[in-house]
């Protein structure tokens, strides 16, 4: 059988580590592209050398037209700017949101088939402007934040109790912004609950209430210490999962920034939930149970993600 293609729009950060990744795991050959000339080039030779030494087969090109996406299976998205300190992930939406518009076209026209994973940012809003633009299909285009702010949560939780991080279960919904919505019910160690770890002494509120914090501000604590940029390496690793989960038909229960009609009573906004990953793309929205308290941070986190729709659309007509 033929090799998967991967098409990577955006060869920064995010951008090349997702190549070195593809390629270790031999999920596909890998098209960088970028506008910056070079850049792209320069990176998949230098992924390409590494193969010899790591023993991958994958060939890695780069490139400044879209055209060479041509008939890629997956493309994922990271094209655009990067938050540096003192900014939030939506002072990012202006900017962004024209490139999300030049990137849906040349998807749509060179990889109209792709499963496309968008990661660039404010997450929500620039994955349902990329799905306007390119006009896919709702279940192929998706958007990563869910896998990385709950693989963040999981990492803070497995620091705390001092266990495997292979025990620890997290579920973080909603926006990927500052309205997060990290759900203490559905996360666990060893499918113990983390309220029920409180009661067991293993922690205090108090200290899973700062990890909820650390995990909200996740993004910003790294920004933080970087100052020229945001996280990739988690980003990259978070966005690989979901591609590996299309790419060989895991049905993987990923959260992931997904198509919402019906369910939680959304009207086809992108916002994220849980979902099953496979063959089709998004296969399947999961609506789970909340409570009270639970219902209120999503409704709070979905109505933040609205706001930053409404302000795509006062931006760009053709998105109104
Ligand atoms: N969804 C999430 O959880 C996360 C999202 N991000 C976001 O991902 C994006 C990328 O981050 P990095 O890779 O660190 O940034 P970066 O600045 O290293 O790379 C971005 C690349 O996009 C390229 N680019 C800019 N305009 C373009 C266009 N019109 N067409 C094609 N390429 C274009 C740039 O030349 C650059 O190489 C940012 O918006 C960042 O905020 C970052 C981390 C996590
Ligand atoms: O914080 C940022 O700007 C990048 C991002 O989305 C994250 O790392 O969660």
């Amino acid at each position: 059988m033929a090799r998967a293609k991967i098409a990577l729009i955006g060869a920064g950060q995010i951008g090349g580590t997702l190549a070195h990744l593809a390629a270790l795991k031999e999920l596909g050959d890998v098209v960088l592209f970028d506008i910056a000339e070079g850049v792209p080039q320069g990176k998949a030779l230098d992924i390409a050398e590494a193969a010899p030494v790591d023993g991958y087969d994958a060939t890695m090109s780069g490139a400044n037209d879209y055209a060479d996406i041509a008939g890629a299976d997956v493309c994922i998205v990271t094209a655009g700017v990067a938050r540096k300190p003192g900014m939030s992930r939506d002072d990012l939406l202006g900017i962004n949101l024209k490139v999300m518009k030049s990137v849906g076209e040349g998807i749509a026209k060179h990889a109209p088939n792709a499963f496309v994973i968008c990661i660039t940012n404010p997450l929500d809003a620039m994955v349902w402007a990329l799905r306007e633009f390119s006009g896919l299909p709702k279940e192929k285009v998706c958007g990563m934040a869910g896998i990385l702010d709950s693989a963040r949560f999981r990492h803070f939780l497995a620091d705390e109790f001092k266990v495997s991080i292979k025990d620890v279960t997290a579920f973080v919904l909603g926006g990927h912004g500052d309205t997060m919505v990290p759900l203490t019910r559905y996360s666990t160690v060893a499918g113990i609950p983390l309220p029920d770890m409180v009661k067991m002494g293993w922690t205090t509120q108090e200290k899973l209430d700062a990890i909820v914090q650390r995990t909200r501000d996740g993004g910003a604590e790294i920004v933080g210490l970087l100052k020229t940029g945001s996280a990739f390496y988690a980003p990259a690793a978070s966005a690989i999962e979901m591609a590996e989960a299309y790419l060989k038909d895991q049905k993987r229960v990923l959260p992931c920034a997904a198509n919402v009609e019906g369910a939680y009573g959304l009207d086809g906004m992108y916002v994220g939930v849980p979902t099953v990953i496979g063959a089709g793309g998004i296969e399947k929205v999961i609506e789970i149970d909340m409570n009270k308290d639970e219902k209120a941070m999503f409704d709070k986190s979905v109505d933040a993600v609205k706001g930053l729709v409404e302000a795509c659309q006062g931006i760009d007509s053709s998105l109104a």
